[in-house]
């Protein structure tokens, strides 16, 4: 038996576009043409580039696009129709659009009546024959047109048959994809199956109205959702089930309020789970990391939730779900993480079993006996340890340490004898200029040292007292910096005297770690976590990280 190909379908990336639309995300013209690159190498067939003429960052991304094509993309550069009352041809918009220099270009224009009158201030007339004057006048100058039709959802739900006829006019205009834009992300997508299924029909009827043939093909639909009402995703997917071959969406979802279909979602439901072929399988396999990457760009925090590619999206820390993923990973994991790049990833926790523990263990490269008794030791330890106020999910070096110390192959690198902190604080001086001077006892090998320093505050001065004290010892030290220092009061109730939990996150420029402290005393949590800090950060660079073994 020959299986059947895959259907294709087209995605069309819009996040240099409609994604820079997002409130707080700002593109610089690098940023985008990194992205552009990014995409081009995921396969994405359309990367809309921008709106030239709308500013000169995007008038530039087409030029460097010229410069320096892509391997495989076709950059789309996008525009509105002509304004009411002018022609194409003099449109000044419109000129921008064409010395971009693409093949391609996507015109959005308007389907609602009300927002033709109300938006536009002009005639139901007049729009359709903008529409028909852009299109037509962007076809004899040779260039290919995708037509967004701008709110068709709504639009069609108020006067369908203007709606309509604004996509006749696309048509027997030139345009090779029609793309039903669900503008103010307001559908649902029983409504959308329904609607596509009757503009099919719709357009069909109008053929044999016309005299022409009923089975003749129409250009392609496309579909193009938002996320108001947390349907961007499955709106999309209604479409594609009911025709519709090119896919609009942004990487994580970026876009105009609440944004646009989120394509690290969307294109792995339609590849993996309901057979679409949109990116060549190896391709898929890079999603995360691309994903990741243009967070990283727009500077704006990865959602670890997010599905497929979140870095929680294959984290299991209930001890249920991790014994039974460990007998089965299909237990609790929808699809292999590996085929959209993303990992499994086992956290340590109080809702933790034996399970995570060995499972953690095997992470570290031990292969533990789940009968040695130590194990449940460290279970219980864990659990007491998190009853305190511990949080070892986002502390993982500390845990290591403890489970280290429990096996009896923890070997700190330096004893502490005492430690102080004073803070010298004038008044009516600027805080920022005062001064805090740690004084610390440590002993290394057996010798004793005395150590002072001072900071703008006194975990730096104690940090930085450390390092002083410590750095003739381990020199590798001076390459560590701390990147996080997270305050949680645990028990609010106790005012001043509350307990506090701190998480100091360190790196040394291509490693990063989380350490975790608790105390009443705010100085002492901190100093547990910088000095747990030094301590795997040395464990780490020594690569003194001998293997841990069962101690049975
Ligand atoms: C659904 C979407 O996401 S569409 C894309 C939306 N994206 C953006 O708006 C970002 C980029 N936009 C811009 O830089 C600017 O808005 C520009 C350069 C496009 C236009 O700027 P301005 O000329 O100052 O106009 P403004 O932003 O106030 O928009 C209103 C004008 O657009 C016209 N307009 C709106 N939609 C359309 C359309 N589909 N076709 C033609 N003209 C349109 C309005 O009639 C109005 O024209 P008028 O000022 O002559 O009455
Ligand atoms: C074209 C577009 O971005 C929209 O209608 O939402």
């Amino acid at each position: 038996m020959t299986s059947q190909p895959s259907p294709q379908l087209w995605i069309y990336d819009t996040t240099l576009r409609d994604g820079a639309q997002r409130e707080g995300l700002s593109l610089s013209l690098e940023d985008k043409l990194r992205i552009a690159r990014q995409l081009d190498q995921l396969g994405v067939p359309f990367i809309e580039g921008g709106w030239p003429g709308a500013n000169p960052k995007d008038v530039q991304f087409f030029w460097q696009i010229k410069e320096a094509p892509l391997a495989q993309a076709e950059v789309v550069a996008f525009c509105f129709t002509r304004r009411p009352g002018r022609t194409a041809a003099t449109d000044p918009m419109l000129q921008p659009l064409l010395a971009a220099g693409t093949h391609w270009v996507t015109i959005v224009g308007k389907s609602w009546d009300l927002h033709v009158t109300e938006g536009l201030k002009t005639t139901l007339a007049e729009n359709l024959a903008m529409i028909q004057d852009t299109i037509a006048y962007l076809r004899s100058q040779e260039r290919r047109v995708i037509y967004d039709a701008e709110h068709w959802f709504d639009g069609y739900k108020h006067n369908p048959d203007y709606a309509i006829e604004t996509l006749e006019t696309a048509i027997a205009a030139g345009a090779e994809w029609l793309v039903l834009c669900d503008t103010n992300g307001g559908t649902l997508p029983h409504e959308i199956s329904q609607i596509v299924r009757e503009v099919k029909q719709r357009l069909r009827e109008r053929r044999v109205a016309q005299n022409a043939d009923f089975h003749a093909p129409l250009p392609p639909l496309g579909i193009h959702t938002h996320n108001d009402t947390e349907m961007a995703v499955a709106n999309a997917i209604a479409a594609v089930m009911e025709g519709a071959q090119m896919v609009q969406g942004t990487i994580n979802g970026y876009g105009e309020r609440c944004g646009n279909a989120n394509l690290c979602s969307l294109i792995p439901n339609l590849q993996l789970k309901l057979g679409y072929s949109c990116l060549p399988p190896e391709k898929l396999t890079t999603l995360t990391q691309l994903s990741r990457y243009v967070s990283e760009v727009v500077n704006l925090a990865p959602d670890d939730h997010a599905p497929y590619v979140g870095l929680s999206a294959f984290a299991h820390k209930g001890g249920l779900h991790v014994s039974a993923v460990e007998r089965n990973p299909i237990t609790y994991e929808h699809i292999q993480p590996e085929l959209v790049g993303n990992n499994r990833r086992i956290v340590i926790s109080d809702q933790a079993g034996l399970s995570n523990i060995l499972a953690k263990a095997r992470s570290l490269g031990i292969e533990l006996d789940p009968q040695d008794p130590t194990y449940r030791q460290i279970l219980q330890h864990l659990k007491n340890l998190e009853h305190e106020g511990y949080q070892f999910e986002a502390a993982e070096a500390s845990f290591e340490l403890l489970m280290r110390e429990a096996l009896g192959q923890r070997q700190p690198p330096f004893e502490l004898k005492s430690w102080q902190v004073h803070y010298h604080m004038m008044p009516d001086t600027d805080p920022s200029q005062s001064l805090s001077l740690a004084t610390v006892k440590l002993a290394v090998d057996g010798q004793d040292i005395l150590e002072a320093a001072e900071g703008n505050g006194p975990v730096s001065a104690l940090d930085t007292a450390l390092r002083k004290a410590l750095v003739n010892f381990y020199p590798e030290i001076e390459s560590f910096y701390l990147t996080d220092y997270k305050v949680r009061i645990l028990d609010g109730g106790s005012g001043t005297s509350a307990k506090t939990r701190v998480l100091i996150e360190s790196s040394n420029g291509y490693q990063r770690w989380t350490t975790v402290g608790v105390s009443t005393n705010i100085l002492q949590a901190s100093y547990q976590a910088v000095v747990e800090g030094l301590e795997y950060g040395l464990l780490l660079q020594h690569q003194a990280k001998v293997p841990l073994t069962t101690s049975t």
